[in-house]
């Protein structure tokens, strides 16, 4: 478990964070959400003790974060950015076995681990096990990445918009692909992002940062149609939408369709529908809503 207790920053006196409350549970998937230089890698750049708090305590499995061995912890927590960080001097192979070598692990222990996450990961072995960094493209080096951290049997994952820099289809792929593992192996993570619907389809929860304040810790849903600040609403208007269109593009819909008036259900384009439902009724678009991240998920 992570967690926050009255955590502030401030970076040459000026306050990035302030009195951060937030705790994660073993397993769960966090979503760190909020407009650019809001504090989100800060907070979790906290969690390897990359960067130290200005006041309170951030504790780890219920230890204080100061307390523990740092070389220690962050063989234990995987860590992801955008542009990899692969070794570029290191195979594929070097890349993903390195942190079992670093454990001491034997030869053959190592080549099951790199063979089992790169097949975990979608990438074929005989053709990428030898290749260097340079030469593989976007979204195959972030598999690589993720195949290094996944190697290192982390119980956290720390990932900051590690998909942001692929392009939209690969992108919505390894995000499937993690969230899998992710919840096969129970993995606690927490994920930096600034995009809602990205958020919306990982997260089981979602902590919205704005001022260096945590403004709302909820589910998807909640954040989205229950927003409980002005600074929430502003961050999810736009997407409410967004999101609702993706709920309908699945039919996710359907089971609620016989509720719309006639006009609409006989005629009426699904824009329109949409309107009726975000209109006048929450529930039905929450549940629909719910629907999609669900289907979406499987
Ligand atoms: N090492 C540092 N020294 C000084 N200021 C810093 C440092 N690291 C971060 N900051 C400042 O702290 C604020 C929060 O930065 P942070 O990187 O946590 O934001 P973010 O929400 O992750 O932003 P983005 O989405 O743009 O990555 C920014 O104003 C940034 O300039």
């Amino acid at each position: 478990m992570i967690e926050f207790s009255q955590v502030s920053k401030n970076f040459e006196g000026a306050s990035v964070l302030n009195k951060v409350n937030l705790k994660v549970n073993r397993g769960e998937f966090l979503v760190l959400l909020g407009a650019s230089g809001s504090g989100k890698t800060t907070m979790l750049k906290m969690i390897n003790g990359m960067e130290e708090p200005s006041a309170g305590e951030v504790m780890i499995h219920d230890k204080p974060l100061h307390q523990l061995d740092l070389v220690h912890l962050r063989r234990r927590i995987g860590y992801v950015i955008q542009d990899v960080g692969l070794f570029p001097h290191y195979s594929v192979f070097k890349n993903i076995g390195l942190l079992p070598k670093l454990a001491g692990e034997k030869p053959d222990d190592i080549e099951f681990k790199v063979k089992h996450w790169m097949k975990r990961l979608d990438l074929d072995y005989e053709e990428h096990a030898n290749k260097y960094p340079e030469n593989l493209s976007g979204g195959q080096a972030q598999r690589v990445g993720l195949a290094r951290a996944m190697a290192g049997e982390p119980d956290i994952m720390l990932l900051d918009e590690p998909f942001s820099a692929l392009d939209p289809l690969i992108r919505n792929q390894i995000r499937k692909d993690y969230r899998q593992i992710q919840k096969k192996e129970a993995i606690t993570t927490v994920m930096v992002t600034h995009d809602l619907l990205e958020a919306v389809e990982l997260a089981d929860k979602i902590c919205l940062i704005a001022d260096g304040e945590i403004q709302q810790i909820d589910t998807p849903e909640r954040l989205i149609f229950k927003p409980k600040t002005d600074k929430v609403k502003a961050f999810t208007a736009g997407d409410k939408y967004q999101a609702a269109l993706a709920a309908c593009k699945i039919h996710s819909l359907k089971p609620y369709v016989h509720q719309l008036p006639n006009n609409i259900r006989e005629e009426g384009t699904l824009l329109e529908a949409l309107q009726f439902v975000e209109d006048k009724d929450e529930q039905i678009l929450m549940k629909a809503f719910a629907q999609y991240k669900e289907q979406w998920r499987e």
